[in-house]
């Protein structure tokens, strides 16, 4: 495994959150949950450096303060609830995209072809999550990335998610709803409560 790092945060506040800290390790997966307006997107978006918060996130030996915020985004990637394309078909947002990777997530090579205006919400959703792992990033934010899928596409979604980000080593922050689903891929699962996150065994 090429260079894995972990994911800390130091006493991290960004809205009603205080104090929050935890580490990542390269390969682990923990999952985020608490009550709607609790603050999960929110603290995904400070540690992806697009809110202003408070405390410290380190990838590593480096302090986010210490990256240009494109770089630091590049390298902890957010997979938003709502994915961005900006160009007008698929294949343009994709740098490198391993072909069995496309079909192990239901499309064909084809699919690069598609335009974005034919997408549906969970066809977005599946290439939003390729296309962040295609990018080579070295920490995984996702926003509920399963949220549009069916039952099987939920199921194929979190194997290969799990299988790849431990092959590489990508230390992994998931919100997730459906405890189901947690126990299923979480290493780790904390909770939302009032302003501090709580450790759910
Ligand atoms: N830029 C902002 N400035 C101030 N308040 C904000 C901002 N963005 C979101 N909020 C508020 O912060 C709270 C937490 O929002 P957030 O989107 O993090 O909730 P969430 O836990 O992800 O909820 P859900 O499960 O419904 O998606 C909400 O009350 C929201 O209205």
């Amino acid at each position: 495994m090429a260079d894995t790092v972990a994911l800390r945060l130091d006493k991290v506040s960004i809205g009603t959150l205080d104090g929050v800290s935890f580490t990542i390790a390269p390969g682990e997966i923990v999952c985020l949950s608490g009550p709607s307006g609790s603050g999960k997107s929110r603290l995904l978006r400070a540690i992806a450096d697009l809110e202003p918060h408070g405390g410290d996130i380190w990838l590593g030996e480096r302090a986010q303060s210490q990256f240009p915020g494109h770089e630091w985004r590049r390298q902890v990637m957010l997979v938003p609830a709502e994915s961005q394309w900006w160009a007008p078909s698929v294949g343009e947002h994709f740098q490198h995209s391993p072909v069995e990777d496309l079909s192990t997530l239901g499309f064909e090579t084809k699919t690069l072809d598609w335009q974005i205006g034919r997408l549906s919400s969970g066809e977005k959703q599946r290439l939003a999550l390729l296309r962040a792992l295609s990018r080579s990033p070295r920490a995984l934010l996702l926003d509920e990335p399963t949220a549009n899928l069916d039952d099987t596409t939920i199921h194929r979604c979190e194997s290969w998610l799990r299988e790849r980000t431990r092959q590489l080593g990508l230390p992994v922050l998931w919100v997730a709803h459906d405890s189901r689903q947690i126990e299923r891929v979480a290493n780790r699962h904390y909770r939302i409560e009032g302003s501090r996150l709580k450790e759910v065994s």
